[in-house]
């Protein structure tokens, strides 16, 4: 299996090179040269599988032979075996046809935790063949970081940077990432918004002298691995309600748009999706963008789903790659656009495509407090802020039997502040995070400046 750029103009690269390498040379962002499909057959025999086998089996075409079977096997075992849930993405109901896909049973409490555990023991298991160590920058609106700090924490091979959004992520986000001692472990808390720190990880990846000078990997969804171990649970959930006999439909609370860029690969593999629904906070750029055709980008307003405040959104570039029928130049002219400009307009025949495959919807501050409210007093269920957000939306989109599924992509006990705003109860942190708020915090302040950022983590690398 081969990996091609989104800009079309970067070398092609193997599964292994294109996990270590993040950002493609020419700007673009990795995708297979081909999607492998499976079978009706071969889904039918995922269900009932444990998550590790269906992980195994949907993976596997994607990686060559970056593993043996057995290392594979072995790497994703090891991967899933801190989640504290046997299904590892276990289902609930909450309405007529309306489930909720739980992904937040991994050791950070949100959905980052599926990829970032089994990313970490890849890392590990080609690093030490090649005998080499990286610099891992990541960027994050609170939940990459922690999943990227707890997956890699510790490792000889790597150097872990965080770049996130001072002030702007959860008390418990931040000090998930504040609060680990490990000596490769570097929080950064840049003047700025999650774009900025974003913007900052693609300048630093397109500074060959700095990336080459400290080996710089990427761990956000920039990277392919990412995005592929977030399919696996569109499949467990869908087989789970009668795929491929019957269809499914799945809403994705939604930011940087690798979340649903998985289930679009899913889709695409094969299994029966009928529809994507994209759901956005206030920070709706993917919502307007799929009403008008036109992305353009407005200031990102600090909302009470944290996470998604994102206007820039990475993934998207993946989507507009295969909607411009994989013409890189194209794709390179847009993003050129959105940076000189702010904005581009897609041509008719893309987004016609997109909208093929995606509906979207908004929810607003108050309409995702009373969903949380709405939700806990007709089902009992606790929801985070992300996930009432795509709630609210996937009630919009429900459509007669076709059972809708709402992925649940962090634990409440990550946002209490807006948890507890809407229904009085302050949920929790789980026993191995019980000592959180007691534990000393350590993390450097940097100003949204790409040679400030290169230089402190030059000097940290050097002691
Ligand atoms: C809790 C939560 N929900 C949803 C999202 C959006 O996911 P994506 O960026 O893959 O669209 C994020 C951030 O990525 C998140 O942390
Ligand atoms: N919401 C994310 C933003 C980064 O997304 P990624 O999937 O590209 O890593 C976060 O919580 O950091």
């Amino acid at each position: 299996m081969k990996y091609v750029s989104t800009r079309g103009s970067a070398p092609v690269l193997s599964f292994e090179e294109a996990m270590l390498t993040g950002l493609a040379r020419d700007g673009g962002l990795y995708v297979p040269e081909t999607i492998p499909t499976m079978t009706p057959a071969d889904i039918a025999a995922l269900a009932g599988q444990p998550y590790e086998e269906v992980a195994f089996r949907v993976m596997k075409p994607f990686i060559g032979d970056a593993f043996t079977d057995e290392e594979f096997s072995d790497i994703i075992a090891r991967a899933y075996a801190g989640f504290d849930h046997a299904a590892r993405a276990p289902m609930v109901q909450l309405g007529a046809n309306h489930f909720l896909l739980e992904l937040f049973h991994g050791p950070t409490l949100a959905f980052k935790d599926f990829a970032m555990q089994l990313i970490g023991q890849m890392f590990e298991a080609a690093l030490k063949r090649r005998g080499d160590r990286v610099t891992i920058v990541g960027a994050t609106s609170g939940d990459t970081g922690s999943a990227a700090i707890e997956a890699f924490r510790g490792l000889d091979a790597v150097d872990v940077f965080i770049l996130f959004p001072d002030g702007r992520v959860s008390e418990v986000q931040r000090r998930q990432m504040t609060t680990p001692d490990d000596a490769n472990v570097h929080a950064l808390a840049l003047h700025g918004d999650f774009d900025d720190c974003q913007a900052r990880l693609k300048d630093m990846f397109n500074h060959f002298e700095f990336r080459d000078g400290v080996k710089l990997a990427g761990v956000n969804s920039i990277n392919w691995a990412r995005v592929l171990a977030q399919v696996v649970y569109y499949f467990t959930s869908a087989t789970a309600l009668g795929a491929p006999h019957r269809e499914v439909s799945f809403t994705v609370p939604t930011g940087n748009f690798g979340d649903i860029f998985a289930g679009y690969i899913a889709k695409r593999m094969g299994l029966p999706i009928k529809r994507l629904v994209i759901a956005t906070n206030q920070n709706d750029i993917l919502h307007r963008t799929m009403l008008s055709g036109a992305y353009t980008k407005a200031g990102v307003s600090p909302s009470i789903s944290p996470s998604m405040d994102i206007q820039v959104s990475s993934n998207f570039e993946r989507a507009l790659f295969d909607a411009y029928g994989r013409d890189g130049a194209a794709v390179a002219q847009q993003m050129q656009d959105l940076q000189a400009g702010g904005g581009f307009t897609i041509s008719q025949g893309a987004i016609d495509r997109l909208r093929e495959l995606f509906d979207s919807g908004r929810a607003s501050e108050e309409e995702t407090t009373a969903t949380i409210r709405a939700m806990y007093e007709s089902t009992g269920e606790i929801m985070c802020p992300h996930t009432a957000v795509a709630v609210k939306v996937a009630q919009e989109h429900l459509a007669g039997d076709v059972p809708m599924i709402t992925l649940s992509t962090a634990h409440p006990a990550k946002f209490p502040d807006a948890v507890e705003a809407a229904i009085g109860i302050r949920p929790g942190l789980p026993k191995h995070m019980a000592d959180l708020y007691e534990r000393p915090e350590r993390m450097r302040q940097v100003a949204n400046d790409l040679t400030a950022i290169e230089t402190l983590i030059k000097e940290q690398i050097a002691t």
